[in-house]
């Protein structure tokens, strides 16, 4: 059962060091469900930290970290289909090999529903990934990850190696398959690309939440599309 009116997430006073450097400093946030989070920082701001600590990844931190209400680690890491900025098959495996994988791991996948969208996407079930390029593959994890009915979907780059024509089928594939019961929190640095999917955008500079607004707030105080904004504020 989905209890609908807990965030998806909440973070608390969250900071995050690697010996005597402070990667996260006192970050909080809440994300409410049924809305799609753009997660934007430069280089080394402290995006893919966060989303380990999200994910249970990263264990040692100081502050307090819910999914759904409840404390990150063994009991959250099921609630949570992410989509990590590298892939983790073995070198054996064919798509359809991941899928039955899949299948047997996570309650809440739909296998059926996997199948259709790689079929729709152009790639073969029975092809080894490994064989697939870098935007094949970035395609098909996207399928998996999105075939999860998960509380929280947590998409690091998912537009990486993918080519423009495909981007949009990909942008529609996680609009179409989100509820609002979950919230799908994306980092990219494509953000022309992503923008319009966005309900609610953060900016993260240093390790620190600069700025965390809703769109079309954010549109309307600035004029500025949130690509040419982020092109402003973090100008070198
Ligand atoms: N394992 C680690 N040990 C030491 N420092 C680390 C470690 N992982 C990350 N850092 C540092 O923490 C900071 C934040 O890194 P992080 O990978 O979270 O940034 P990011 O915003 O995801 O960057 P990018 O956009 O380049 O992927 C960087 O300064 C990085 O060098």
């Amino acid at each position: 059962m989905k209890e609908n009116n807990v965030p998806s997430a909440v973070i608390k006073n969250l900071t995050k060091s690697y010996g005597g450097f402070t990667a996260l400093r006192d970050v909080n946030l809440v994300l409410p469900k049924g809305k799609i989070i753009g997660l934007l920082g430069p280089n080394g701001s402290g995006k893919t930290t966060l989303i380990k600590i999200l994910t249970g990844l990263i264990t040692n931190y100081q502050g307090e970290v819910l999914v759904e209400g409840r404390p990150v680690g063994a009991d959250t890491k099921a609630l949570i289909s992410y989509l990590p900025d590298r892939n983790y098959f073995a070198d054996w495996m064919r798509a359809r090999d991941a899928i039955f994988l899949f299948s047997d791991m996570y309650a809440d996948f739909n296998g059926a529903k996997a199948f259709q969208m790689i079929d729709r996407l152009g790639l073969n079930a029975n092809q080894k990934i490994k064989s697939m390029s870098k935007g094949m593959i970035d395609k098909f994890q996207l399928c998996l990850v999105m075939s999860r009915e998960a509380h929280l979907y947590v998409l690091d780059e998912p537009l990486g190696g993918v080519d423009p024509a495909a981007r949009d089928f990909i942008l529609d594939t996680v609009l179409k398959n989100y509820s609002e019961d979950s919230s799908v929190i994306i980092s990219t640095h494509l953000i022309s690309d992503v923008e319009r999917i966005f309900d609610t955008v953060i900016f993260l500079k240093q390790g620190e939440i600069m700025l965390c607004d809703e769109i079309d707030t954010l549109r309307e105080k600035t004029q500025k599309s949130v690509d040419q904004l982020f092109r402003e504020v973090f100008k070198c």
